[in-house]
């Protein structure tokens, strides 16, 4: 059984509560943020803490492979997280914004888009309300920019699959079946169930 998340969703749900061969073959890439870390957060493994003048800096040396800004912070994925996935062997996980996939979809990293969606607004402010971590005013933002994604995310031709994050457990399945159908080689593995 999967309980509602502490850190952030996708990660969580490919890690936390995936089966031993889901973790062996595939990995979760680092991004930077300029954001405070949240209690329990660790650096190097939520994300590489840093701030704005670096990361703007980094960027200007393109070190970074996409970057957004969200809700007033920046985040970024470099192309040395990647890389260091990639030189493991394992298939490489990017949880990024709507910016950074637009920017992704330029590159020639070909990547499988998946779109995870909150089941409406209001239920998304009722579990941000519910973990007590942005000032209302971040919320507000953070609000805004969901809608704008929300419509983004449901365009045709814009993500590769949208996953309705309505509950956890369903949500989870659904992204092993999608693994499953458009990652060669794991067809026979996902049918596997979460002990979890
Ligand atoms: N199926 C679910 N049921 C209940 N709560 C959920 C579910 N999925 C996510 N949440 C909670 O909703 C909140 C927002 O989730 P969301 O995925 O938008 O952000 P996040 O990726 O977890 O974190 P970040 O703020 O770093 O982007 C989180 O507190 C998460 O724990």
């Amino acid at each position: 059984m999967i309980k509602w998340v502490k850190y952030k969703t996708v990660p969580r749900i490919l890690y936390d509560f995936s089966q031993e061969w889901y973790k062996k073959d595939h990995d979760h890439c680092v991004s930077h943020t300029t954001r405070a870390p949240r209690s329990g957060e660790k650096d190097g493994i939520h994300y590489h803490f840093t701030n704005k003048e670096d990361m703007i800096a980094a960027i200007e040396k393109g070190e970074f492979i996409e970057t957004a800004t969200f809700s007033g912070n920046m985040y970024g994925t470099s192309i040395n997280a990647v890389e260091e996935v990639r030189r493991t062997g394992k298939i490489c996980v990017l949880d990024i914004e709507m910016e950074g996939v637009k920017q992704v979809k330029c590159t020639d990293l070909d990547p499988l888009l998946v779109f995870v969606m909150p089941p409406s607004i209001e239920e998304l402010e009722r579990r941000l309300r519910r973990r007590n971590t942005e000032q209302e005013e971040a919320l507000k933002k953070r609000l805004e920019t969901a809608r704008r994604e929300i419509e983004f995310g449901q365009q045709p031709g814009n993500f590769h699959v949208i996953i309705l994050n309505d509950n956890l457990d369903k949500a989870y399945s659904e992204l092993c079946e999608f693994i499953a159908k458009n990652v060669p080689g794991k067809g026979e593995e996902t049918n596997g169930t979460n002990e979890n």
